[in-house]
């Protein structure tokens, strides 16, 4: 059964609707299969390296990127709900610096496919949040990039003023910095 893929407010970022078998034991949901996730939009190879995190309400993980080495991601909210965000940093792309804001829950089991080129964060909007990801190239710490969650060119509408961040995303750089070190990629 092939994919159904939902469009999102960017061409290539796509929802991907996940079959969910209730019963009186539980669910079943089939997570992946490889044949079906080899032709997603942008994609730039076979998912080699799956991610888990856990975080407590109002933790805000992000924005990252891999310039080289981009990965694409496949997002699911495992358990719990996450304001997940996109920014695009291709530094060719006509929508440089634009963002978009998706809920992801365990209520409506979905995949948010990301290709490379997008910075993804997301804010944890239940008591706790288990979110898992599939990525198409490998963590390289030398390549990763931050940039700010509250870069003010940016203006992401977050619905938190004061999350729980790392040091790391403290301190993220604003998109301006990021593409004058040369640090966006570009579109293709
Ligand atoms: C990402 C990653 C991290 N780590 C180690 C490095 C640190 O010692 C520790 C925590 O890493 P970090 O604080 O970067 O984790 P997150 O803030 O959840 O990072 C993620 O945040 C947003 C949501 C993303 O989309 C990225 O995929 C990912 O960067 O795990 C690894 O060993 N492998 C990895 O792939």
């Amino acid at each position: 059964m092939p994919l159904q893929l939902l469009d999102t407010a960017f061409p290539d970022i796509k929802l991907i609707a996940l079959r969910q078998f209730a019963d009186e034991r539980g669910y079943f949901i089939e997570h992946f299969r490889a044949q079906q996730y080899q032709d997603l939009p942008g994609q730039n190879g076979a998912f080699v390296q799956d991610n888990f995190s856990h975080s407590k309400r109002d933790v805000l993980r992000g924005l990252h990127f891999q310039n080289p080495n981009g990965q694409g991601k496949l997002v699911r909210a495992v358990q719990g709900s996450v304001y997940d965000i996109t920014v695009d940093v291709r530094a060719d792309s006509p929508t440089f610096g634009q963002w978009q804001a998706l809920v992801l829950s365990s209520e409506e089991p979905r995949h948010l496919w990301i290709p490379p080129g997008y910075a993804h964060g997301f804010l944890v909007l239940s008591e706790q949040a288990l979110v898992e990801y599939k990525c198409t190239d490998y963590y390289t710490p030398q390549s990763e990039a931050c940039l700010r969650w509250n870069d003010p060119n940016l203006g992401i509408d977050w619905p938190c003023e004061a999350p729980l961040l790392s040091d790391k995303d403290r301190n993220g750089q604003t998109l301006k910095e990021l593409l004058e070190a040369g640090r966006c990629p570009a579109a293709n």
